[in-house]
């Protein structure tokens, strides 16, 4: 069995274990609030950040259960560095085209449909249902929420979030480190570093 260990203890830790366990992975958490806090629901904390560090390259796998972009984006890059291999984790109950390209450290949540040609960066978070059309480019340390929807030919910069329940119509671009509110609907580009929501999304402020 490989062995994964999930930085990360938290409610998307949590998901991004049962996703990992159904791959057959045997998953150890490591989190900066140990020891004061040593338990998972019934998963251990076997230490910290650093403490994870000092595993066996060889011996572990890991995956970052941080939802904030930036700070998933620092710790895959020290990662990365240090030699970790940092899997691709699709959920068995994902769709996820063999034409689609992931690459390494997303993680695909269940029911989530990834379709072909379209293209997933590293460290990014396709979340439960959430719908990446035909020949979507979405880059690096992204997160897609549940139920966001992208059509095809969808571009989205790296660091951006895509909130819940959001709809992305074709051909449309947002920039990098944006968000986009919960619930909106995204009809016209949006840019770089801000934040928009709304049916139509629109930009509410810098971000
Ligand atoms: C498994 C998981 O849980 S994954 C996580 C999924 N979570 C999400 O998708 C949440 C995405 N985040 C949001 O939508 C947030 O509301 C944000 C980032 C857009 C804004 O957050 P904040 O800056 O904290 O805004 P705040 O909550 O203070 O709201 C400010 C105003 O904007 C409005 N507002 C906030 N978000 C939205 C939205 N998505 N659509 C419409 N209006 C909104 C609020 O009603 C409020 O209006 P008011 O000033 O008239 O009272």
């Amino acid at each position: 069995m490989t062995k994964l260990a999930i930085l990360g203890a938290s409610g998307h830790g949590k998901v991004l274990a049962n996703v990992a366990e159904k791959l057959g992975y045997t998953v150890s958490f490591f989190d900066d609030a140990y020891p004061s806090k040593a338990t998972l629901e019934h998963w251990s904390i076997d230490g910290t950040f650093d403490d994870l560090l000092e595993l066996d390259r060889k011996e572990y796998q890991v995956a970052v259960a941080i939802g904030d972009n930036a700070v998933r984006k620092q710790k895959l890059e020290t990662l990365s560095e240090l030699g970790f291999k940092l899997p691709v984790l699709i959920d068995s109950s994902a769709t996820v085209s063999q034409y689609a390209s992931l690459k390494s450290g997303t993680v695909v949540f269940p029911g989530a449909v990834i379709n072909a040609f379209a293209k997933v960066g590293k460290g990014g978070i396709v979340n439960s249902g959430a719908i990446v059309e035909h020949d979507c480019e979405v880059l690096d340390y992204c997160h897609l929420s549940p139920n966001s929807a992208l059509a095809g030919n969808v571009y989205v910069g790296s660091g951006s979030w895509v909130g819940m329940g959001s709809q992305v119509r074709q051909g449309i671009s947002i920039g990098d480190n944006t968000v986009i509110g919960a619930g909106s609907v995204v009809v016209k580009d949006i840019p770089s570093y801000v934040t928009a929501f709304g049916a139509p999304a629109t930009v509410v402020c810098n971000s």
